[in-house]
């Protein structure tokens, strides 16, 4: 197997100074569904600006489909397929007329296209709104519009940044089993997304960036691995002192010596490899500690416990800005 994507030492900073990728190393084999997780901010869309050839790196190496990103910026751009962050859909034209530019600019044969157009219109669930110009259309409507539009060409490899973010849970699942398929039938999908779940769903691998450095990458089991165990969380008073109790009960308790601990507004969470053979101890010895436990409850880890095991912060909580997070998406 080859790698799609091969980027080393890779650094981008931008002209007022601001060091937005830091010395990046990353291979992405062919036909691997990538997730690029990170707050607000972290460097994900100038990875993939610099992979899509938009901007060129200021030290390092980037291979695209096997092509020098600084050399042969052309022949990527032909060999792949960019979703923007901003949707790129023209109000001008109805939707068919879009994927038909689209076909035009990527110089999809004459032959091929009338049948392409069609397939994407049914790929993206738009064949009944073909012909009707996208003002009218919800934002998951043109964001598959623009999906489509990106794909005209049948790349093997696809960028696609942040596609979801703004849209409603229905919208969002309409996408990801378009991606889904793409990626079934071959397609290498390098995926931004600051939304834990849509990783966690979506990706055979994730790099997680932050502040322009990967700080892990690994399947989503993998990552969640490096927790170290399952989670117990639970729910306590918040009064005299409880918590505080609680939690020297735990560092103290000899059934989880590895415990890490981390405050939530109802109680504590608790990570340990004993979680799931040694809670009923732990709750009898904070019962005999006299804390008041007033509920618990045993889970495996989160990408979002990830996020935390390795920067003891939650992704949320380090987004730089505000931004419309979808909340059903978000731990
Ligand atoms: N044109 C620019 N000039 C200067 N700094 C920039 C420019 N574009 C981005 N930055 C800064 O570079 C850093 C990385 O930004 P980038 O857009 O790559 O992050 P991101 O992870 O994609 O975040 P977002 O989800 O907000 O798009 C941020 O500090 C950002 O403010």
């Amino acid at each position: 197997m080859t790698n799609t994507i091969v980027i080393e030492d890779v650094e981008l900073t931008y002209s007022d100074g601001t060091e937005a990728v830091k010395g990046i190393d990353l291979e992405i084999p062919d036909g691997e569904f990538f997730g690029f997780l990170g707050p607000n901010g972290a460097g994900k869309t100038t990875t993939i600006k610099i992979l899509a050839t938009l901007l060129q790196p200021t030290a390092g190496m980037a291979e695209v489909n096997g092509f020098d990103a600084k050399t042969d910026p052309r022949l990527i751009r032909q060999s792949i397929g960019y979703m923007a962050q901003e949707t790129l859909v023209d109000y001008q034209l109805t939707a068919r007329e879009n994927i038909r530019f689209a076909c035009e600019a990527y110089n999809v044969p004459h032959s091929e296209r009338e049948h392409r157009i069609e397939e994407l219109l049914e790929l993206t669930d738009l064949t009944d709104v073909a012909d009707k110009r996208p003002d009218d259309f919800s934002g998951g409507m043109q964001k598959r519009l623009d999906a489509a539009t990106a794909l005209v060409h049948q790349p093997s490899l696809v960028f696609l940044d942040e596609p979801t973010t703004g849209l409603d849970p229905k919208a969002r699942n309409r996408l990801w089993d378009y991606f889904r398929r793409i990626n079934s039938e071959g397609t290498t999908i390098f995926l931004t997304t600051q939304y834990l779940e849509e990783a966690d769903q979506l990706c055979d691998r994730i790099g997680i960036i932050l502040d322009g450095e990967i700080i892990a990458t690994g399947s989503p089991t993998e990552l969640k691995q490096q927790v170290g165990g399952d989670i117990l969380d639970l729910e306590i008073e918040d009064e005299d002192d409880m918590r505080t109790r609680a939690a020297e009960v735990v560092h103290k308790s000899s059934v989880f010596p590895d415990a890490t601990i981390e405050s939530r507004p109802d109680g504590l969470s608790v990570a340990s490899r004993a979680v799931q053979n040694h809670s009923q101890d732990l709750l009898l010895e904070l019962l005999n500690a006299d804390v008041a436990i007033t509920g618990f409850a045993i889970r495996t880890p989160t990408l979002d416990d990830v996020f935390l095991a390795i920067t003891g912060e939650h992704i949320e909580d380090s987004q730089t800005h505000d931004d419309q997070v979808t909340p059903e998406v978000t731990q």
